[in-house]
């Protein structure tokens, strides 16, 4: 049996699955921790990857090995290849100022003008979370570091590199990374297939080396410390690698419910939305993949378990005692800010309150209904965009809640298809992987997700329809 593996480095852990690469069958898998923050020093993710190849019983027999992860967290390096200060994740929202610059500056003050300027070069409009407005923060707020950055990666190229052996071994050359995850950084574009230097350099001040964007199926260096010196595909940003698990085709979307909301679609050709709603980014096969994310999904629910003291099963026994609407009780989750829509600095709230509706299954359906309330603005945005939405798939840690998998037909007024609970981040990047050894010019046939459960139910259009009367009441958050 020839075996590869996938990873999926994500935002609160690490995870190794170990698959056939004939026939993607799961041989075995280990996971272990991220640290808390939205600040972390990238040798936590390769110290949990090491602990999550133990997890998993070793790598030594696999042949080849992808990664998956977070997208858009900002990883510099000197010119040793030494980390030069913590990375900014994904959900640090400390760059939005410079996102309103930076789209100011492309739209000579203008920024209807620039929005649009920024979606058309590089197939979205920059807000926090995009690794581009990261740098321009770093450039502004720590002028010392920015001098000594000689490379940036993203997680999972940086976590690439280090399974090659970084500087020791292959040197910047040995950077390497995929569309879907460059397509994330606010330098490189969609349209062209290529990096936006200019743009980088009109954020950081300087064009640092970068990681040579891979073809989907093209082999990377081998990493040297397991036996069969397995050879590395170009990885994926997690997104992508789970579209590639789930084998997502045009019409289909999935919902993933990790520590982000994202609502994500195959599209042919490549998108601009100068709303700022959907971002236009590439996938991991050579076609598209429009998202719509928000920085509040699973842990809302896990804010919500805190603040009734129950367990994720109670939480869902709760909400679902309580009628649609939760007699009124709308919760707006912007606890970590917002990005879509983009409203950083906002907090979350409770609105509707009466004395009837103050009961834990109130508060406990309000939690559930709210959070997903924020991705069906996401499939709207969606087809607002022109991509179809035919089939919808919910996948991440937040799937497992009973009562999110029987609410979210009602509330996003479709079918929605549950397949079995899985990896499907590290899924996808094992495909990769078995594709990379194949050689051949499509992925192998086999995708993870063998056996879907449809829930169904009927549209509850007034749960949408308090949510959005309530959504632009929040406030900001005191800097
Ligand atoms: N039974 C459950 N019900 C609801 N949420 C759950 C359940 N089990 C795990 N989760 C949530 O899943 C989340 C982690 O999901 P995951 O997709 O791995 O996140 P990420 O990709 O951001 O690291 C946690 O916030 C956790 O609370
Ligand atoms: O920012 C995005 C996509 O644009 C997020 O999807 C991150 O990629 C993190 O994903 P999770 O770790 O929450 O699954």
């Amino acid at each position: 049996m020839t075996l590869v593996a996938g990873v999926d480095s994500s935002t609160q852990s690490c995870k190794v699955v170990v698959r056939d690469a004939q026939t993607g069958e799961l041989v075995r898998q280990g996971r272990a921790r991220h640290p808390e923050g939205t600040e972390v020093h990238p040798h936590h993710w390769w110290d949990a990857l090491q602990a999550a190849i133990a997890d998993a019983g070793g790598l030594d027999d696999v042949e080849a090995i992808s990664v998956g992860g977070q997208q858009h967290g900002m990883v510099v390096l000197d010119a040793d290849g030494e980390v030069v200060r913590e990375a900014l994740l994904w959900n640090d929202t400390r760059s939005a100022q410079a996102a309103r610059d930076l789209i100011s500056e492309l739209g000579d003050g203008d920024v209807t003008v620039g929005a649009q300027a920024w979606a058309d070069a590089i197939g979205s409009v920059p807000v926090a979370s995009l690794t581009i407005t990261k740098l321009r923060w770093l450039r502004d707020a720590e002028p010392e570091n920015a001098a000594r950055v000689a490379a940036v990666a993203l997680p999972h190229d940086w976590l690439t590199w280090k399974l090659a052996g970084g500087m020791a071994e292959v040197g910047f050359d040995g950077l390497i990374t995929d569309r879907s995850d460059a397509s994330g950084t606010g330098y490189w574009s969609p349209f062209t297939e290529d990096y936006r230097t200019d743009l980088l350099e009109m954020a950081l001040g300087s064009v640092p080396r970068l990681p040579r964007v891979l073809a989907a199926n093209e082999a990377g260096p081998v990493a040297p410390a397991f036996a069969k010196k397995p050879v590395l595909g170009p990885g994926a940003g997690d997104n992508a690698a789970a579209a590639l698990a789930l084998g997502l085709l045009p019409g289909d979307v999935a919902v993933s419910l990790g520590t982000s909301g994202v609502v994500s679609a195959i599209s042919a050709a490549p998108i601009a939305d100068g709303t700022g709603l959907v971002t236009g980014f590439a996938d991991a096969t050579g076609s598209y993949l429009p998202l719509a994310v928000t920085l509040n999904a699973s842990r809302v629910l896990d804010a919500a378990c805190r603040m009734l003291g129950v367990d994720h099963p109670g939480l869902s026994e709760l909400a679902l005692s309580a009628p649609a609407g939760a007699d009124g009780l709308v919760h707006v989750p912007y606890l970590e800010g917002e990005r879509t829509p983009n409203k950083p600095m906002s907090t979350g709230a409770l609105h509707g309150m009466r004395l009837a509706n103050t009961t834990p299954a109130h508060v406990a359906r309000a939690a559930v209904e709210g959070m997903l309330c924020s991705l069906a603005d996401g499939i709207d945005a969606m087809r607002a965009v022109g991509v179809p939405v035919e089939r919808v798939f919910l996948i991440g840690g937040g799937a497992q809640s009973e009562a999110v998998r029987r609410i979210i037909p009602s509330i996003m007024g479709v079918d929605v298809q549950v397949p079995t609970p899985g990896e499907y981040v590290a899924d996808g990047a094992a495909r990769q992987a078995a594709w990379v050894l194949s050689g051949q010019d499509a992925p192998p046939s086999w995708s993870a997700s063998s056996d879907a459960e449809v829930m169904t139910g009927e549209p509850t259009p007034v749960v949408r329809e308090q949510y959005a009367a309530a959504r632009d009441l929040t406030v900001d958050r005191p800097a």
